[in-house]
């Protein structure tokens, strides 16, 4: 049975090691990062167990949708150079929470994920680049696999934002909550599907709250435990991924 082969993409070190130690929960896995590489990679299972394995580099491709866009094609261009090509790509990391669907600690699975600020400002209000007529504002997940992830999760299955800007005050956030009916914001999902969709790789957001979208109050935001909740779900992918339908996913 070949390995399922995943690139996860977070934007700092700190969500990576989070989700690699879900996928890998034995202290001794994964290895530390080498020094100068911020790419984690975590084999797991065996095949012989009849559970399909897992092969996973998780990379901290840095903090918004360019970073993350540039990340992920590079990894993706170099895995496909080597015939070895992802079964599937997955942003994943800590978000803001819409309220009242994403408190604090829960997990969010897209369905779609959006390109908030992407357009034209106008007297008639934000105009997106998809009505403009020059490209994509939205892609959507790989939508049996991101329905059962959500469902294995107990997640929110519902779009995620990504802005290059964070929310900071109460009016915008409930017109983006109104305009798109969003669970969650972050900054990074849009760049890593649009390299994903470029290269017709199935494409995941997996998002973990750890602060309501609204007026900027850092003091407020629960770092750790999203850290810990991102842990956990991909703990429970692991299983989901192992024992659910092989690629290739749709
Ligand atoms: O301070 C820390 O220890 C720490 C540990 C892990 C991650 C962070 C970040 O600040 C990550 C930035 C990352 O988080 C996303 N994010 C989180 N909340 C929001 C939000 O309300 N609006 C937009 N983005 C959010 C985002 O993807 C950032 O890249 C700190």
């Amino acid at each position: 049975m070949s390995a399922i082969r995943l690139l996860v993409v977070t934007a700092v070190a700190a969500e990576r090691d989070a989700a690699a130690r879900g996928l890998c929960p034995v202290s001794t896995c994964p290895p530390p990062p080498t020094p100068g590489r911020n790419t984690v990679r975590v084999t797991t299972g065996r095949a012989g167990l009849g559970h399909r394995p897992i092969r996973a580099d998780l990379v901290a491709g840095g903090v918004g949708p360019a970073a993350s866009a540039a990340t992920t094609a590079a990894a993706l261009t170099a895995a496909a150079a080597r015939d070895e090509p992802y079964d599937l790509v997955i942003s994943a990391g800590i978000a803001g929470g819409f309220a009242p669907v994403a408190a604090l600690g829960s997990v969010v699975v897209a369905d779609r994920v959006v390109a908030a600020d992407l357009g034209a400002d106008s007297p008639d209000g934000f105009l997106s680049v998809d009505t403009l007529g020059f490209g994509a504002t939205e892609y959507r997940s790989a939508p049996h696999l991101a329905a059962a992830v959500a469902r294995g999760l107990g997640a929110v299955h519902a779009p995620v934002l990504t802005v290059s800007t964070a929310t900071g005050t109460a009016e915008r956030a409930a017109e983006l909550r109104e305009r798109h009916q969003a669970a969650a914001e972050a900054m990074e999902g849009f760049g890593a599907a649009e390299a994903a969709a470029g290269q017709g790789t199935p494409f995941l957001e997996i998002r973990t709250v750890s602060n309501a979208v609204g007026p900027r109050d850092r003091s407020a935001w629960r770092v750790k435990e999203a850290l810990a909740a991102l842990r956990d779900a991909f703990g429970v992918l692991h299983t989901v991924l192992t024992r659910g339908a092989p690629p290739p996913y749709s």
